[in-house]
């Protein structure tokens, strides 16, 4: 399966908009700098979105799921069947994310990459099964070639048009392939990026991290390409979100990225296309002890930091309603001559 279109280049911000909104913000009833983030979100969506009046009303959320075959390892505080049962919530609007995508009239859908167990029938749910799970990475590949191809295409499949992607996932076991992915990836120590998941004791934390460090050694990482490592060690979710990431910033979409296992997928995205740096937006610090080390990496500023780590997209929803507002705030303030305001001294 053709992947050239990888590093096809990403489509570059606009900087007349840029300075355009810029001077917008110097002009509106407030002292300069004094909506903080909130004036540089609307810049930056300026020049990404390629016009004077940047907004957040077309929201497309897509929460890729599928099993990971380390889940065998016990590296999780959930039994594999919940990333199915999940994915049964999502589609009766049970679990967070709905809940967050129907406040913000987002287009919401779930893309089955492969659970084991049963699926329902849906039309919020797409059906893009590879295999029941990823491979156990302790013991090989966690993926095929083919079954790479496959799961980055379909999650570049899922970008169409629209003022920005949020992309999440479900995956039990995902935070242990997205903790090796990063250790390889950066070379960091094991310990350092591995966090809790779900929720695991400090028993089960140490034979996590003993786990993707015996996998790190099986592998020989050192002379492996971002793309193998993703084969290697990554799940069909995590490599979807990667094609989706690069086909936004190829298509002009800007992205809310997530969490950590997300965050797991722009780092190898970056790796693959770094000209897509300007359309990935961090949306906030999870709870997960290795995110911090992973946007530091990255030299990532998240935007929220809410102790959230639960995946989904959840925490990228909640960073959409702040920039809809930073935008609404940009293009619908008064300027100082409008309002009859004197400007500083
Ligand atoms: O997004 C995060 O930062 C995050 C941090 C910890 C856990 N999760 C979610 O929890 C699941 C993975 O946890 P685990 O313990 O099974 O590896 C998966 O479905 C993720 O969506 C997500
Ligand atoms: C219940 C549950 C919901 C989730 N959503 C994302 N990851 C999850 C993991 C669990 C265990």
């Amino acid at each position: 399966m053709d992947l050239d279109w990888l590093t096809v280049p990403a489509r570059v911000p606009d900087e007349t908009f840029i300075q355009a909104a810029l001077a917008r913000q110097q002009n509106l009833t407030k002292p300069p700098g004094s909506l903080g983030q909130l004036e540089s979100l609307a810049v930056r969506f300026a020049g990404l979105q390629q016009t004077a009046e940047p907004q957040l009303e077309r929201i497309a959320i897509r929460v890729f799921a599928a099993d990971h075959g380390v889940a065998a390892q016990g590296v999780s505080a959930f039994p594999q069947s919940v990333t199915a049962q999940m994915v049964a919530n999502f589609c009766r609007g049970g679990a967070a994310i709905c809940v967050l995508a129907r406040k913000l009239e987002a287009d919401f859908k779930v893309v089955n990459l492969g659970c084991t167990g049963e699926t329902p029938e849906h039309p919020d749910l797409i059906d893009a099964r590879i295999a029941p799970a990823s491979g156990d990475f302790t013991r090989g590949p966690a993926m095929s070639r083919e079954q790479l191809a496959m799961a980055l295409n379909a999650g570049r499949d899922q970008v169409a048009g629209a003022d920005v992607f949020l992309g999440g996932e479900m995956g039990i076991g995902n935070t242990t392939a997205a903790a090796a992915i990063l250790a390889a990836l950066y070379q960091l120590p094991v310990a350092a990026i591995t966090g809790r998941g779900t929720g695991i004791d400090d028993r089960v934390l140490e034979h996590k991290v003993a786990v993707i460090e015996k996998a790190l050694v099986l592998h020989n990482l050192k002379r492996q390409s971002p793309l193998q490592l993703l084969q290697t060690l990554g799940g069909f979710e995590i490599a979807a979100l990667v094609g989706a990431y690069i086909s936004c910033a190829q298509r002009g979409v800007p992205v809310l990225v997530d969490g950590f296992i997300t965050t797991a997928a722009a780092a190898v995205a970056l790796a693959i296309n770094p000209g897509i740096e300007p359309w990935l937006v961090y949306s906030h610090l999870s709870n997960e002890s290795g995110h911090k080390l992973a946007l530091d990496k990255l030299r990532a500023e998240p935007l929220l930091s809410l102790d959230m780590r639960l995946g989904e997209g959840s925490g990228a929803a909640m960073a959409a309603g702040v920039i809809r507002q930073a935008l609404a705030l940009h293009n619908q303030m008064a300027t100082f001559a409008e309002a009859g305001v004197a400007g500083a001294d």
